[in-house]
């Protein structure tokens, strides 16, 4: 059974022009004009993009002793409705648990997703199980990517030491750390200030975290990988005080990404003013959402490439689970949504302003996580031999985003009431059609891990310029006597 996609635009990270797209067996057969297939799905008036990649979300994910509401399969039906066509969760060990039994809970999870997912491993303590299992994650798991919080303390939070020790493994086994970014100790002492100040509402998660722990936490990041001969991924990215961490590295060769999230893109920091509880509390994640100065920072990193990708950080909590922190801002549960919105939301925001363009969108949706995460081109790309994980966008379909009637689990939406203009007008994962004109036809179970191997090209070429040029000791002709 093949499936033709017809007059449309195929729109790719560097690449617009018209053509016609044949499926067949899950994957891209032929690009070209006239095309015919068993199935055709008319994209006249529509773009055909890579399906959007969301490189990092939180399915299920337990935090301060509750769960994260959308699991695997309301969270990749959400996806799926919003154009995206794989995600990357995070497999998230207890203290003390070796990484292979939480991969085993992940694996468990997932057996319910609608579209191919893949996972990075969290580091979330140091000893010598984690050094051991990191190569079997790494060499027969198929996962080349590692997150470290710097924030959290007293619970997911590594120190210094740690953070190096886990960056030289990484560089060893040919695999990419990713941080979570603030400095944990100084989140800590400024929370506790502030409740004894008084200041117990959501809008105080703000003040606990300005950008300055942040921007202190990338730098430190940022240098201890150069010096372990890692690349790094530093997720979240909000501020301009980060961002300048990132664009600096950058500059000087370092092999950095930043990945901002839409919703630091488009909500800023009065969402935590808001006289409603709810209403700020459903907001709270960390980082916190920042004023526009560092909104128009981030737009200005997604035109000029240094950051590098828009993601979600996907972790949505219920209204009554962030209620556990009423009297007490530090026991909301972090974490917002997002799935289902990204990719109108930053088409909307972002290609319709003029603030991306086209390619540039694909770029960051798609494209350059695949390149990133060494799963290009089986995914990110519309080439011959690609998997047909595609989205036709229509850039006249529009909506007003609500909470009632979309297909993420929880009862409200961070965006609600925002109006967007760029919607999928089919989505199909690996060939099968999972958004037809607006309507839901996803399959559960149909998602598939995919694997990934170490050692990317950047991962190889900074290995080798490490080799060459690391400390060694000077050949010398005469040693003088030691006069014993
Ligand atoms: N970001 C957030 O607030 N929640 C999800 C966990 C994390 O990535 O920090
Ligand atoms: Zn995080």
């Amino acid at each position: 059974m093949s499936t033709v996609i017809k007059n449309g635009t195929i729109v790719t990270a560097d690449l617009t022009y018209k053509s016609d797209v044949l499926i067949e067996g899950g994957k891209i057969v032929q690009i070209g004009e006239n095309l015919k297939g068993d199935k055709e799905l008319d994209a006249t008036g529509c773009y055909v993009m890579p399906g959007g990649i969301d490189p990092h979300t939180h399915l299920e994910m337990p935090f301060m002793g509750t769960y994260s509401s959308d699991d695997f399969e309301s969270g990749t039906r959400a996806g799926l409705a919003g154009g995206t066509t794989m995600v990357v969760d995070f497999a998230l060990p207890n203290q003390g648990e070796s990484l292979l039994d939480a991969l085993k809970r992940w694996d468990n999870k997932s057996t319910r997703a609608n579209c191919d997912y893949s996972f990075h491993m969290a580091v979330t303590w140091w000893g010598e199980q984690v050094w051991d299992d990191m190569d079997e994650v790494v060499n027969k798991r198929g996962i080349n990517t590692f997150k470290h919080f710097l924030a959290y303390k007293g619970a997911l939070m590594v120190n210094d030491d740690e953070l190096f020790h886990s960056f030289t493994r990484c560089a060893d086994l040919g695999a990419t750390p990713m941080v979570h970014a603030e400095n944990g100790d100084v989140v800590a002492e400024l929370s506790a200030r502030l409740l004894a100040d008084g200041n117990n509402g959501p809008e105080a998660h703000a003040y606990s975290r300005p950008p300055q722990v942040e921007g202190e936490a990338t730098n430190r990041a940022i240098m201890i990988a150069d010096m372990a001969g890692a690349p790094l991924y530093v997720v979240h990215t909000s501020c301009e005080d980060s961002h300048e961490a990132i664009r600096r590295a950058r500059m000087q060769g370092k092999r950095v990404w930043g990945e901002p999230l839409i919703q630091h893109l488009t909500l800023d920091e009065s969402e935590y003013f808001n006289k409603d509880w709810d209403h700020a509390a459903r907001r709270v994640m960390s980082p916190p959402f920042r004023n526009k100065q560092h909104q128009d920072s981030l737009w200005a990193g997604l035109s000029s490439g240094s950051l590098s990708v828009v993601a979600t950080d996907h972790c949505a909590f219920t209204t009554e689970q962030k209620r556990s922190g009423v009297g007490d801002f530090t026991k909301i549960p972090n974490g917002t949504g997002g799935l289902e919105d990204r990719m109108p939301m930053l088409w909307t925001h972002g290609v319709n302003t003029g603030r991306i363009t086209m390619n540039e969108f694909v770029a960051v949706t798609s494209t350059n996580v695949a390149k990133i995460m060494n799963c290009y081109p089986q995914k990110g790309a519309v080439l011959v031999g690609a998997d047909a994980d595609l989205v036709v966008w229509d850039p006249e379909k529009e909506k007003t985003i609500a909470a009632e009637g979309q297909q993420s689990s929880i009862d409200y939406n961070v965006f609600e009431g925002k109006h967007v203009k760029g919607l999928p007008r089919f989505t199909l994962t690996r060939g099968q059609v999972a958004v037809h004109d607006g309507e839901i036809r996803c399959e559960e179970g149909h998602g598939k891990f995919v694997a990934r191997e170490p050692n990317a090209t950047v991962n190889r070429a900074l290995t080798q310029w490490k080799d060459l040029t690391q400390p060694r000791p000077v050949e010398r002709s005469g040693i003088p006597a030691t006069g014993v």
